[in-house]
């Protein structure tokens, strides 16, 4: 009797400071947008600082550090500039690609859950010719939650055919870490990103693009 087939292992990734370095996109769009409002630039530690919760937090936080008022047409207007050149600077983090290339040698799936908006993510993983590697995408909007919100991440492995049992979330942000356990995921926290050290919260770190595949291996055994 033929046996049953083990399912495939998953890695969620999140995708602004553990896949891609974006900030240097995201800052140039946002100093546009408050350029256009007679404001100066912000600092790059400002940028790094408001990423983490989605296009309309990053924006409500640039307004609220300018003690600016709330203006409805400034998300639209970021999105339409920086979905057309999210990919001009922002590049893979060093040992991404080669590590992504170990994790499908080795039989993982992978996907990509974000609080970026989804076309802007997938704008940008298609500039960076990355878009193949992933069996799903799940943005900040395309469902009607997003992290910390563990739906946002058991929606995407669903969309990748994955297993809740057989997944693991990987992230740089304390939104990541919540919604991968809260889903019920054992989770790895990349050092090299946008969150505060104490945002990995106990979870293993990995220090290096090139740690994840051991680290993963450990995480959920073959
Ligand atoms: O858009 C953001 O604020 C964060 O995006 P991320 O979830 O890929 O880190
Ligand atoms: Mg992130």
């Amino acid at each position: 009797m033929a046996k049953p087939r083990t399912m495939r292992r998953t890695v969620i990734f999140d995708l602004d400071g553990t896949l891609v370095d974006s900030v240097p996109d995201i800052h140039a769009a946002l100093d546009r947008l408050m350029a256009a409002r007679g404001q100066p630039p912000f600092a790059r530690a400002e940028v790094t600082r408001f990423i983490g919760d989605g296009v309309p937090v990053l924006i409500q936080r640039a307004f609220a550090a300018r003690g600016l008022p709330a203006d409805p047409t400034a998300l639209p207007a970021f999105l339409a500039d920086y979905e057309a050149n999210a990919a001009v600077e922002t590049r893979p983090f060093l040992g991404i690609p080669a590590a992504l290339d170990v994790l499908a040698a080795e039989g993982w799936a992978l996907a990509v859950c974000t609080n970026k908006p989804e076309a802007a993510a997938r704008q940008l993983l298609a500039g960076l010719g990355l878009a193949e590697r992933f069996a799903a995408l799940g943005g900040g909007d395309s469902f009607p939650v997003r992290k910390p919100d563990p739906r946002h991440v058991l929606a995407t492995l669903e969309a990748a055919g994955g297993d809740p049992a057989r997944a693991v979330m990987v992230g740089d942000h304390h939104n990541d870490v919540a919604a991968g356990r809260a889903a019920g995921l054992p989770v790895a926290f990349c050092a090299w990103g946008y969150g505060l050290p104490e945002m990995a919260d106990g979870a293993p770190v990995a220090a290096r693009a090139e740690e994840l595949p051991a680290l993963l291996e450990r995480l959920m055994p073959r």
